[in-house]
């Protein structure tokens, strides 16, 4: 194997000087300044249209593995000082995880990241960062930008003389596991970071339905029915939005099948009401022809729902505005289209109107009132300058 970080030695080749440039009106500015207790950005916001095309074009100045996790993803530093999580292409587009496979070792997919954010955003929930696909060059935009000699010395060159790199982490990370670019260039999904931790604090919390992430283990949830009694108890789900919450959460991962929402994160500055991150989506879009029932407990368990969660849900089934469809529109203006291959975008219709009927089976059995709940907190009203992130400063 050849090392890369030999090779530049050898060839002195310099690494490109770190020349930033910070702009107050750059796009990811005025993300982190819209980020509100109601969601990430309001409904109308140009912003993210224009965030969107920044992390297809930003030039990027660094690069450096993202130390947590089981998975290979970089953070990219930007000339324009924006920062974001590249996680790399590993999967075709027409793969379907095994049915021999687990959930908790199935592969990251970088299409499952940008498809999220789209149906997040469709589902009118804006809890997912900005998303974009891109090719990198990671030869140019990585290796040779990178001020990081523990990434440098992960570069190798493939038997096929393609350029490969893989991570220094606890599993998944050896040359078994690298990726490799055509000869250079890898797809990956572009993730815009939230404001730093300093700025913004956020806590990670376990999901009350969590999976047990052993071959054998099972939770309570799965073998108590009446499992939601005992968390509707427990603050902070026996109070105001958090259940609710962590059902439009459910309603979200049922519908792109991701069985992996081990924690969640909020914004401590915004209280118990604030909204639930929608982090890490990666698992997501793994098996079309399955509806992976027991992701929707919370909702079939709970028997409660939104008001608001519910009417979306309700104009997405209807012909006219099916959630396929405006997926398939939404995901088209992704540079990497075809995000989804045509049988993971009509899973969704099938598995939105399983939620649909779980919903009407609550109500069949504890009437509308006892089940559709109007949302404690008013949506913004004026969803343009909600400005919260400079009240924290
Ligand atoms: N857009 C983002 N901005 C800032 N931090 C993020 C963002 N996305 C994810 N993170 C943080 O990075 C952590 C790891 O990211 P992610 O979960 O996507 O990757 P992973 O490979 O599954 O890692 P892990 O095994 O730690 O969950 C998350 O738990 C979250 O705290
Ligand atoms: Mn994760």
């Amino acid at each position: 194997m050849k090392t890369y970080s030999k090779a530049l030695n050898w060839s002195n080749v310099t690494v490109a000087a770190h020349e930033v440039t910070y702009d107050p009106d750059a796009s990811w500015v005025k993300f982190y300044l819209g980020i509100n207790r109601y969601a990430l950005y309001s409904r109308e916001d140009p912003t993210i249209l224009q965030l969107l095309k920044d992390l297809q074009s930003m030039t990027v100045v660094n690069a450096v593995v993202k130390p947590s996790g089981h998975h290979l993803k970089l953070a990219l530093k930007m000339r324009n000082l924006a920062k974001v999580m590249y996680k790399p292409m590993r999967q075709q587009r027409d793969d379907e995880t095994p049915e021999d496979v687990f959930y908790f070792v199935d592969f990251q997919r970088h299409n499952a990241e940008i498809a999220s954010f789209h149906l997040d955003r469709i589902l009118d929930f804006r809890r997912v960062p900005p998303v974009a696909g891109r090719q990198l060059n990671i030869t140019g935009e990585v290796l040779h930008v990178t001020h990081n000699e523990d990434l440098r010395s992960v570069f190798f060159t493939s038997p096929a003389n393609n350029t490969c790199f893989f991570a220094k982490c606890l599993y998944m990370c050896k040359t078994e596991y690298a990726v490799c670019g055509s000869p250079n260039h890898l797809e990956g999904s572009m993730s815009a970071y939230l404001p730093s931790l300093s700025m913004a604090p956020r806590v990670s919390i376990p999901n009350p339905w969590t999976r047990s992430y052993t071959f054998t283990g099972r939770q309570e949830w799965e073998d108590n029915p009446f499992y939601c009694d005992t968390v509707k108890q427990q603050p902070p789900y026996n109070s105001g939005n958090r259940l609710l919450n962590i059902i439009d959460m459910s309603i979200f991962d049922f519908l792109t099948g991701n069985m992996d929402r081990h924690h969640y994160e909020i914004f401590s500055n915004f209280g118990d009401e604030g909204f639930l991150l929608h982090l890490d989506n990666a698992r997501g879009f793994g098996k079309h022809s399955h509806d992976e029932m027991s992701i929707l407990a919370p909702l079939t368990q709970c028997c409660i729902i939104k008001r608001s969660t519910l009417l979306r849900l309700q104009l997405l089934a209807q012909s006219a505005f099916s959630l396929s469809d405006v997926m398939r529109e939404s995901l088209q203006s992704d540079p990497l289209h075809p995000i989804l291959t045509e049988p993971h975008i009509s899973a969704l219709d099938r598995r939105l109107h399983k939620v649909l009927s779980a919903v009407q089976q609550c109500v069949r059995r504890l009437g509308e009132d006892e089940v559709i709940t109007n949302d404690f907190i008013k949506p913004t009203v004026n969803p343009t300058v909600t400005t919260e992130m400079e009240l924290l400063r």
